[in-house]
């Protein structure tokens, strides 16, 4: 039988089956998926089969191949990796220009490393019932930055529920993330969302007494117009990676259109002569701030040493 992953706490997955049913499974034996090292071999968003058992759980055989996945790296330098979610559509990063302020390099490191995992994103720019006359117009600046590089750019209230509709089309059938920093009204939006949601908190067991830790592992949460968010506790980015210079350039989609007409192929932007990037920023074609972020990027990558996104 086939299915979705569509929560993990600890040793056990529960799983949507096609036919609608939900099965509490645990991996079969020693099952180990070949070439990664993570922490967790099945995640939330992974298609598996399942083999039920009398007890009314299941065992999970095998797991489909994935799209995609995105993994944040152990900080302490070993090669394992935790899995966050597999088969995702695209994330949806929950920012406020004020109270609190997300800065710009937050962002833009967030959307590197997005378009490293090939995940479109969506920003959405939330408490827009308190922002002064003088946050609206640094907030429409940024809008029209994103908008101008291919980001696709929503502004709400999470609180009052304004222009959380918007939304709707936007997550439709699709499986969305759901990121940003702690106090940006995460929660609030989802409770808008999915106001069923809600009830989550309150639970407090289920037949294996993994209720209580339903807050520090993912899951997936159905939208009633079909596609699921996945809620990734304590998760506010995507981890950073390995990767050239010149990888790094690719991932910021306006700064690559530019390095096509740099006299070195593999110009860091820095220091090069030539250089049609750093031309770029000059005239106001680049903006200054996605640049600084670029350079912070380039700068923890040089220095080899590993940093989460944010
Ligand atoms: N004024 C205003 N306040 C909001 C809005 N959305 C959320 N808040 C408030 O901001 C605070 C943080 O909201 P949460 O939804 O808990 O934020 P979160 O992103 O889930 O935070 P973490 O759980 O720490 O990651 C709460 O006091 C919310 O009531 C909004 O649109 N306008
Ligand atoms: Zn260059």
């Amino acid at each position: 039988m086939k299915g979705l992953v569509i929560k993990n706490t600890g040793s056990w997955y529960t799983v949507k089956t096609d036919d609608g049913r939900i099965i509490d499974s645990k991996i079969k034996g020693n099952f180990r998926l070949k070439g990664i090292r993570s922490t967790n071999p099945v995640a939330v968003g992974d298609r598996v089969e399942i083999i039920t058992n009398q007890e009314g759980t299941a065992f999970i055989s095998s797991i489909e191949e994935r799209r995609n996945y995105i993994i944040r790296k152990s900080p302490n330098l070993s090669k394992q990796s935790h899995i966050i979610a597999a088969n995702v559509d695209q994330a949806m990063l929950v920012v406020t220009v004020n109270h609190p302020q997300t800065s710009t390099t937050f962002i833009d490191r967030f959307l590197a490393s997005a378009e490293a995992y090939g995940v479109p994103v969506v920003l959405v720019f939330n408490k827009n019932d308190i922002l002064s006359d003088e946050d609206r117009h640094y907030q429409d600046m940024l809008i029209t930055l994103y908008e101008t590089i291919g980001y696709r750019c929503v502004a709400i209230s999470a609180e009052r529920n304004v222009g959380t509709d918007m939304l709707m089309p936007l997550l439709k059938g699709k499986t969305t993330v759901l990121s940003g920093n702690s106090g940006v009204g995460k929660s609030t939006l989802i409770n808008r969302i999915i106001p069923e949601a809600n009830l989550r908190t309150s639970e407090i067991s289920d037949a294996h007494n993994t209720g209580m830790h339903t807050t520090t592992f993912s899951e997936m949460l159905p939208l009633s117009c079909g596609g699921y968010i996945i809620d990734t506790p304590g998760i506010k980015g995507f981890g950073t990676f390995d990767m050239e210079p010149e990888e790094l350039t690719g991932y910021f989609k306006e700064i690559f259109h530019f390095s096509k007409d740099c006299r070195f192929n593999n110009c860091t932007h820095t220091h090069e002569p030539g250089c049609a990037v750093v031309e770029a920023v000059k005239e106001h074609y680049i903006s200054e701030s996605r640049y600084k972020s670029y350079l912070s990027m380039l700068n923890d990558k040089e220095e080899g040493k590993y940093r989460e996104a944010f």
